[in-house]
């Protein structure tokens, strides 16, 4: 061989052929690999990709339309279906005794350790969940909730006047229930608001970083090589981007630093964060060390705020789609003397209306859907499945019957799951919730910005329900708020 003319390197089409058939041939070994080992029988139907690679459902997942699709499937195929390789979904009553009732053993998907911290909310070893719970289980319960009303009604009243500064015209009401919600949570859980209400309006800077801290996880566990590859580039922004999964956590960190300097560790404030340092005296639990309480308090306070600033939004839009309903409600409301009253929590808590108007938008949008419109837009259990009408939840003299319904084991679900692994903040979500409501219905007369609102509302999902046009206008007018039917 002539070593002048003989070619020292693969040529540039020699090493892109090369590599084409690296990558075909990492692909092709992947579907046969998943084929060949999929625990699921290939009798069980699903769409074609679902048994080839588990990565449609993560780009689904990406596109915010999980829920939609995964209920589309069940519809067409039935109560099985698969999602990928080594992943089923289950539908219908069965499922979800099997899935939720008592005695269960499904555990938790591997994908919530993409979501933060291990704390509670992560983890899935029973055993472990069962000890977190033992330690921290007080400070959610009704009694120990019902103690934050004061603060709940601050921020509350802080959101109604907001809104009604902005009387006559549109306003956007998804953005004022998310810093609702954050305020709340910033009082209860960090033991100090988020200042959502000061200054221009705009989102504190935490908002920001939650939301990218959400697109980080999502990106994580889709292509964790990928991230781990950005992690390493140098650029500002994008490593900016990133960091905003640990901001969740240094903002938490520094709130209970700050709590403990001005409070110390045996404080009678009435405030979960009090109640999780000074541990639960009744049983003798220790509190957790601290590095595990900043990551409940961090936790629980992204748990909390899309899932209630949403709820508060789609309902406050499902009742300016309905006015009949916003009509029945405010005479309801009315009727109770709860404005006479304060407003107070107690005066409302039971108003069958105010429940069936909000357990109905949770049916239509539940704000941690996790496939769950596969059951709640089940039409053999909910007729009519489309159609937003608290009426369902109501006998026919207006009386609640939610909780002797056939469907209100389902119903728990939407509200935040069942069983041990229930959402821990179900009755600090539903007082804010029907205090704002009570409070905008008996005041104002809530209608759409215009048909555009209808084009914001339309449901994306990333873990959370996600508004599509992340907007939700409205209008709050005072002029001729009776409670007449029309
Ligand atoms: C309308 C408001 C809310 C809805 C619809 C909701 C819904 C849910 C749902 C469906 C789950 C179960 C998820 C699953 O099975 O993976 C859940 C879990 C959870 N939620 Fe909520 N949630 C709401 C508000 C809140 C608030 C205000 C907090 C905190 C104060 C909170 C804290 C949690 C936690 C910690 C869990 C995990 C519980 C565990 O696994 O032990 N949620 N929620």
């Amino acid at each position: 061989m002539n070593p002048r003319t003989a070619e020292p390197y693969l040529s540039a089409p020699g090493l892109a052929s090369a590599v084409a058939a690296v990558v075909l041939g990492t692909l092709l070994w992947n579907i046969v690999r998943n084929i060949l080992t999929s625990p699921i029988p290939s009798s069980v139907p699903g769409p074609f990709l679902a048994r080839i690679t588990s990565k449609w459902i993560l780009l689904v997942d990406l596109s915010g339309q999980r829920a939609q699709v995964v209920d589309a499937l069940h519809k067409k195929h039935g109560p099985v279906v698969r999602l990928a390789p080594d992943e089923l979904s289950f539908a219908g009553r069965d499922a979800v005794k099997a899935i939720y009732g008592a005695g269960a053993t499904v555990v938790k998907s591997p994908a919530y350790n993409l979501f933060g911290k291990r704390g509670m909310f992560q983890m899935q070893d029973p055993r472990e969940h069962r000890e977190r719970q033992r330690r921290i289980a007080h400070i959610f319960s009704a009694a120990s909730l019902q103690q934050t009303e004061p603060l709940v009604q601050a921020v509350v009243g802080r959101t109604v006047a907001t809104l009604a500064a902005s009387v006559g015209a549109p306003v956007d009401a998804l953005h004022w229930c998310r810093m609702m919600a954050l305020d709340v949570a910033g009082a209860v859980l960090m033991g100090k608001e988020f200042g959502a209400f000061d200054g221009d309006g705009a989102a504190p800077v935490y908002v920001r970083h939650l939301d990218n801290a959400y697109i980080a996880w999502a990106l994580n566990g889709l292509a964790p090589a990928l991230v781990w590859l950005l992690e390493r580039l140098p650029i500002q922004s994008l490593q900016r981007f990133l960091a905003a999964r640990e901001y969740v956590y240094s903002y938490g960190e520094h709130a209970v630093q700050q709590y403990l300097k001005t409070n110390g560790r045996a404080s009678s404030r009435r405030t979960l964060i009090s109640k999780m340092i000074a541990g639960n005296p009744e049983t003798g639990a220790e509190p957790l060390p601290d590095a595990d309480i900043v990551i409940e308090v961090s936790n629980n306070t992204f748990a909390a705020v899309d899932s209630t600033g949403n709820t508060a939004a789609y309902t406050l839009y499902r009742l300016a789609c309905v006015p009949e309903w916003q009509q029945r409600l405010r005479r309801e409301i009315r009727a109770s003397g709860a404005k006479e009253k304060g407003f107070q929590y107690q005066s409302l808590q039971a108003l069958p209306v105010l429940n069936a108007v909000l357990v109905e938008t949770l049916r239509l949008h539940p704000a941690v859907p996790t496939g769950l419109p596969r059951l709640t837009r089940d039409a053999t259990i909910f007729p009519d499945p489309d159609k937003f009408d608290p009426g369902r939840w109501l006998s026919g003299d207006g009386a609640a019957v939610f909780a002797g319904t056939p469907v209100a084991q389902e119903m728990t679900l939407v509200w935040g799951g069942r069983g041990p692994r229930a959402c821990s903040g179900q009755y600090m979500a539903a007082m804010e919730v029907k205090l704002l409501l009570a409070q905008l219905v008996d005041r104002f007369q809530v209608g759409l910005q215009g048909e555009a609102t209808h084009g914001e509302m339309e449901m994306t999902a990333h873990f959370h329900l996600i508004p599509k046009g992340r907007r939700c206008g409205l209008v709050f007018d005072d002029e001729e708020v009776s409670d007449e039917t029309t």
